[in-house]
């Protein structure tokens, strides 16, 4: 084995004889994992580009400060990252950013979050050429900051009912933009409550009293010299919240507030000076940005995944805890069978994850790039593609992110563990960007469509085709990945087609497919969850493939196996439903799942390694690569403000209740 370099000496020796371990070479794997050596090295030269640049590193451990404070230390870095970003990294590219972000502001957010994720990519995908010339490059620098402001007090996912209007007047060449309720006040975008300058909001086209729905229009809001809100808006910030603390969510209303007509982005629908409306290529483009995101957001979540997961598996290496045998050594935590079953599958889920997002966020490029041609073929397909697999990993990743947490005991629940801030980071995702449920459903109504298809001896696109196929009994042949494949394609193809016979069965007694759809809306949120895990299940198999080196490939494939049985086993009522599969065959399940644990638990420290993250990302005292636990939780816990001397509460209340004199 050639040399760790995570090895280091006067490391923890546990960890250390962890690394001794490896079946493989941790720079093989990360290299997998990072997509090829090319990205892996541009990731290495950002990061130690960041490394020369003390002022972009948090100067106190964030946890010790107030929320006001927080959002000013993120802005500090915020602003000596933006003056010297573009000199190492190329800011156009996300993978680039996504590290950048990671490494320089953590999980909790930062203020230009939703300018860098949804303001600038509106621009450039909905405005058209004109207007980007205008905004564009001055957003990119900074000089405008902005958000998406979509969401209201009483619509979120509603958007039909999406009440702020944005009525044009012909006379003046304007539109009016205006509030009309106190529900119609926009709720929640990021960077909204004190940083922005300009949102993207979403409002109603109004045009000589007709209604043409969402449009997208480029609006200021504050003076950019003084920050004071511009005459006929009211902003602010909407508090704290369970996460994110470090973005500043805000409301917005407004009353007759006037923008210029060419203040609507104009990229796929128009309206010219008479008034006259050209209409978009889709329906939905204006949602494109939604799209985007909803496809960034898969990588996002391997990422926290991925941290939480080094930070959980080093730890249970240097933590021991009890005795198998008594009267025996107190054993690494990570030895226990049922610590491995809490970790292991969330770490083969990051590498299904990361597999996941590299695809769909191809696709989504490639979509954007045919529908500003005016090419909407693809555009239904990714959309319930995209919502499935927001909806699944968003729930998945802050599962295992909560297991991480609590395979920690009481450390995991400190800040010092940085895992409270990566599960409520990683949850919020379950909400925003559409709610994870109301996703399901989009993509449950595509199913519907195809079971349909199905029904009436049509063509199915291949992402359903499986629908057409029928289940076989197990098969005897060698080919693993292809036999517990063939069990997803069945519990998908079942719960599709079961909930599309319920619904089937309701119309013909008379009831409305709406109605019949919503009545069967459980079935049917399970049938998407189904389709999407069998999604993600083919792409990570099929990844094995592509792995050259042997010892990785074999780490790889025991990630698979533990990935596919796992999903699996949590579906098991279906495998055993019409008796597709025996309970033998189940057991036989549980037992290739037990398997793969003890096979993936010499090579866990290594798996994590891999990922490549350094201390100053993970911000974690027991994700530390030194494993130097326990004398620097002692050290963070110093530097609590609560160890000041003379604190008011002490003070002015405790002590005139415990004093003596
Ligand atoms: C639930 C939604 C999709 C319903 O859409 P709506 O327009 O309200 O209903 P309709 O009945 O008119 O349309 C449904 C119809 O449209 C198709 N469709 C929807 N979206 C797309 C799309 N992007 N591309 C293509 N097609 C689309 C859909 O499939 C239906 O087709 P049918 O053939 O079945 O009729 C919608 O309201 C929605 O997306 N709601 C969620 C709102 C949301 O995501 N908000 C995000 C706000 S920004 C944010 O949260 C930021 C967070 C911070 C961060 O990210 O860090
Ligand atoms: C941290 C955070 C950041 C955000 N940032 C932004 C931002 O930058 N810009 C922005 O515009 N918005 C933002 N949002 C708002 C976010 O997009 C919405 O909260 C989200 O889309 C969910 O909508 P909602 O709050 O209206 O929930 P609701 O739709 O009210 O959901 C409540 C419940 O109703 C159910 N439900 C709703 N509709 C249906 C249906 N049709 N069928 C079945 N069940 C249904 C849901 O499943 C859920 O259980 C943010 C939210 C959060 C939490």
């Amino acid at each position: 084995m050639p040399l760790n370099k995570y090895i280091q000496d006067g490391d923890n020796q546990d960890l250390t004889n962890e690394r001794f371990k490896a079946t493989f070479d941790t720079e093989h794997l990360a290299t997998v994992y990072h997509g090829g050596e090319e990205k892996l090295k541009k990731l290495r030269h950002i990061r130690n580009e960041i490394t020369k640049r003390g002022h972009l590193f948090d100067s106190i451990p964030s946890a010790h400060r107030t929320r006001a404070e927080k959002i000013e230390d993120v802005s500090r870095k915020l602003k000596n990252l933006m003056e010297t970003v573009s000199d190492f990294a190329d800011v156009t590219d996300n993978l680039d950013m996504v590290a950048i972000i990671r490494d320089v502001m953590g999980v909790d957010g930062f203020p230009l979050a939703l300018h860098t994720l949804m303001f600038v990519p509106t621009l450039q995908n909905q405005a058209d050429d004109e207007q980007i010339e205008e905004w564009l490059m001055e957003a990119i620098q900074g000089k405008i900051i902005g958000t998406y402001a979509q969401t209201e007090l009483g619509h979120g996912t509603n958007l039909s009912a999406i009440e702020t209007t944005a009525t044009f007047d012909k006379s003046t060449d304007e539109f009016v933009i205006h509030t009309p309720t106190t529900t119609a006040t926009k709720w929640w975008p990021g960077g909204l409550g004190t940083s922005c300058t300009h949102v993207v909001l979403v409002a109603n086209l109004i045009i000589d009293l007709k209604n043409y729905g969402l449009h997208p229009f480029f609006v200021p809001i504050r003076d950019r010299n003084t920050y004071l809100p511009l005459s006929g808006i009211s902003v602010g910030d909407i508090g704290s919240k369970m996460g994110v603390n470090c973005v500043d969510n805000g409301f917005l209303a407004f009353v007759n507030y006037r923008i210029p007509r060419r203040n609507m982005l104009m990229k796929h629908s128009k309206v010219s000076k008479d008034g006259s409306y050209t209409a978009p290529p889709h329906p939905k483009a204006a949602y494109t940005t939604m799209l985007y995101v909803r496809s960034e957001l898969i990588l996002h979540q391997s990422c926290y995944l991925a941290m939480a997961m080094a930070i959980s598996i080093r730890y249970s290496a240097v933590r021991r805890q009890g005795e198998i045998k008594a009267g025996t050594q107190e054993v690494q935590i990570l030895d226990y069978q049922t610590q491995q079953y809490r970790l292991f599958p969330g770490l083969a889920r990051v590498f299904a994850y990361v597999t996941a997002a590299a695809t769909v966020s191809a696709m989504t490029e490639s979509c954007i790039k045919d529908l500003s041609h005016g090419n909407s073929d693809v555009l239904a397909d990714l959309h319930a593609l995209s919502c499935g697999l927001k909806a699944v990993v968003t729930h998945q990743a802050s599962q295992s992110i909560d297991q991480a947490r609590q395979a920690c005991g009481g450390h995991g629940y400190s800040d010092a563990s940085y895992l409270p801030s990566l599960y409520t980071s990683s949850v919020g995702a379950c909400t925003y960007e559409g709610e994870n449920m109301v996703m399901l459903l989009q993509l449950a109504r595509y199913l519907m469509k195809a079971a349909t298809k199905k029904d009436e001896g049509a063509a199915l696109t291949p992402l359903v085709a499986y629908l057409g196929g029928k289940s076989d009994q197990i098969s005897t042949g060698n080919d693993k990945f292809a036999k517990l494949l063939s069990h997803f394609e069945h519990i998908a193809r079942r719960r599709v087609m079961h909930a599309y016979r319920q619904m089937i069965e309701e119309e013909q007694h008379g009831v409305e497919r709406d109605y019949a759809f919503a009545n069967h809306s459980v079935d049917w949120a399970k049938a998407a969850r189904a389709h999407t895990k069998l999604f993600i299940a083919n792409g990570f198999a099929a990844r094995v493939q592509t792995i050259s080196d042997d010892a990785v490939r074999d780490v790889f494939t025991t990630l698979v196996e533990l990935y596919l049985c796992y999903e699996l086993m949590e579906m098991a009522a279906d495998l055993t439903a019409d008796g597709y599969l025996s309970e033998a065959d189940v057991q036989q399940l549980r037992v290739q799942i037990y398997e793969s644990l003890k096979k993936i638990r010499p090579n866990a420290v290594s798996i994590v390694d891999s990922f490549d993250l350094c201390d100053r990302e993970l911000r974690s005292v027991l994700g530390r690569r030194d494993g130097h636990v326990y004398e620097n939780l002692y050290k963070w816990a110093q530097l609590s403000p609560l160890n000041q001397k003379n604190l008011p509460h002490v003070e002015k209340y405790l002590k005139p209740m415990t004093s003596k004199l």
